[in-house]
């Protein structure tokens, strides 16, 4: 009994001893464990982690600028574990183009699908073709910047029907959807030869009319982060709606191939000389090379990249140019200065203008600078291990470029968080991929296929609306960001509009 007493006792008095000294020593062999395992890994920089979730807990609500906070503590490359996903941020020029020559040397695949297409339906090809595709797609006759002039009836009678809806509305014009309409249709005609009208118009058959709605839809969603691309583990909740997206996926699925069958029979009845009049003739051209072998299922995914990726990326960068043109008076000013002598009241700005328009072409490199509307690109999965600076790279990290923090990184840029279109004129820098300290279309063979089409789509937009309103604000001016896969204004832009030039010049009557 008293051995017993002694015995728990002893037990007792311990116990408080082995609780103090056991949880330290596990922590420790934890951590060092993590820090050996590290050092063998050789990774790039990185912050102290948790266990599970990694460093998401670090990103906070607005990721992008976190990852520029935490970039300043640790290094322009950068290794962050978010979940279960090894993930690499370049956030300086160098460390960019490090991150563009290792993307164009070894197969990456666009981390987030085009949402309702499964990965390996975005292109059945290996990753070799899916590059020969992008380069052809940039030589293609429809989408290299020299033709340009093939599509430019399109952008003007569409952009013509945009002034008119703004002179209609002038008292309050909501400029992110007048934007978003003229640049759906443009798009709409150049890619399958049909007005965004006609794709919602009841007289169409069911299909058609709904076409529209789907890929808005499908915009929408591309526009949330979704949590469960780093979190398996929360998948199931579904907070971005893959469900949604899988159902709308099968539905767009099923309209583009009718649209397609449609147009393989127009086709048949043009014969064996059939020059290529739009974007769905060239995929179709593409798809009977044998080099190329684009299945049916690439070409729906390939039209629904173009939608998604072009409507919302021209918008919403002619509305950040608008808003900071709002917010600063006298740039605006200047900018319409530079329109009337070049261009003046009694036409509407055309393409050719544009060279003659420094001024404004500046306007656009700095509106981008600012406000990249895909601040960290499209995230790439690295398909094998690699090495970037003596680091070693895991296979399956996703690589990013936070853009977003190089265009306001003060060791690149004088005053960088000033809205000033100057610092652009007296520079040869240029937005097309070769300047890695302004990347708004990304670079090398992953860049934006559709870059020289979207610049010169909104250098048009901006300067004919400059050229033929005045604008006021409605409201206070915002600049405030609402930050998903894109990056766009928090609260859309609402302006009164004045014309400045006769109705008839808009009207396309100029004689009236
Ligand atoms: C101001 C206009 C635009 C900007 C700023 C822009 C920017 C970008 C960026 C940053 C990327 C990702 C590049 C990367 O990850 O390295 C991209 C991809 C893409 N863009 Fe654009 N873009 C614009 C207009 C357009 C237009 C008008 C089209 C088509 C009509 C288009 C089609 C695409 C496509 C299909 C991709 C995906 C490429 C892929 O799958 O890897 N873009 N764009």
């Amino acid at each position: 009994m008293q051995c017993e007493t002694i015995a728990v006792a002893g037990y007792t008095s311990m116990r408080p001893c082995l609780l103090t000294i056991v949880p330290p020593v596990l922590l420790g062999m934890f951590v060092a464990t993590i820090l050996i395992r590290k050092a063998r890994m050789n990774l790039p920089p990185s912050p102290p982690g948790l266990p599970i979730i990694g460093h998401h807990h670090l990103l906070g609500t607005r990721p992008v600028r976190s990852l520029s906070d935490l970039s300043r503590r640790y290094g322009s490359l950068m290794f962050l574990r978010l979940g279960n996903v090894p993930v690499l941020v370049a956030s300086s020029p160098a460390a960019a183009r490090l991150i563009s020559k290792m993307r164009s040397h070894i197969s990456c695949s666009p981390t987030i699908p085009v949402v309702y297409f499964e990965r390996e339906e975005l292109l059945s090809a290996p990753p070799g073709l899916y590059f020969k595709f992008h380069h052809r797609l940039r030589t293609a006759e429809l989408f290299s910047a020299k033709p340009f002039h093939f599509f430019q009836p399109i952008i003007n009678d569409e952009i013509r029907s945009l002034l008119q809806v703004v002179a209609d509305n002038a008292a309050c014009v909501h400029i992110r959807k007048e934007l978003y309409d003229a640049t759906f249709s443009i798009i709409s005609r150049i890619a399958i030869s049909r007005r965004a009208k006609d794709l919602r118009s009841p007289s169409q058959s069911d299909h058609s009319s709904s076409l529209q709605n789907l890929l808005i839809d499908s915009i929408d969603l591309l526009r949330v982060q979704n949590i469960g691309d780093y979190k398996p583990c929360l998948a199931w909740m579904d907070l971005q709606g893959a469900r949604r997206a899988k159902a709308i996926s099968t539905k767009i699925k099923s309209m583009w191939q009718q649209i397609i069958d449609d147009r393989r029979r127009t086709r048949l009845t043009r014969g064996s000389e059939i020059k290529d009049s739009d974007f769905l003739d060239v995929l179709l051209t593409a798809s009977a090379q044998d080099d190329l072998q684009l299945s049916d299922l690439a070409i729906k995914a390939v039209l629904t990249n173009m939608f998604d990726a072009g409507i919302d990326s021209s918008t919403l960068t002619v509305e950040w140019a608008i808003a900071e043109l709002l917010a600063h008076p006298r740039i605006l000013q200047k900018a319409q200065q530079e329109l009337e002598e070049v261009v003046g009241a009694i036409r509407l700005v055309e393409e050719s203008d544009i060279v003659r328009l420094p001024y404004l072409r500046a306007i656009i490199k700095e509106t981008m600078r600012l406000h990249p509307i895909a601040p960290l690109f499209m995230p790439h999965t690295v398909s094998e291990s690699c090495r970037i600076c003596g680091y070693n790279i895991p296979r399956s990290t996703v690589a990013c470029i936070n853009v977003w923090a190089m265009g306001r990184d003060s060791k690149v840029w004088k005053d960088p968080l000033r809205f000033y279109p100057e610092r652009f004129l007296d520079s040869n820098m240029e937005v097309r991929g070769q300047d890695f300290e302004l990347l708004p279309f990304g670079s090398a063979r992953q860049a934006c296929p559709g870059l020289a089409f979207g610049l010169n789509n909104v250098h048009l937009m901006l300067s004919i609306l400059l050229n033929a309103f005045e604008w006021r604000i409605l409201g206070e001016i915002d600049l405030s960001e609402k930050v998903g896969t894109l990056m766009s204004l928090k609260s859309h832009l609402v302006a009164k509009a004045t014309l400045k030039i006769p109705r008839c010049v808009i009207d396309g009557n100029q004689s009236a």
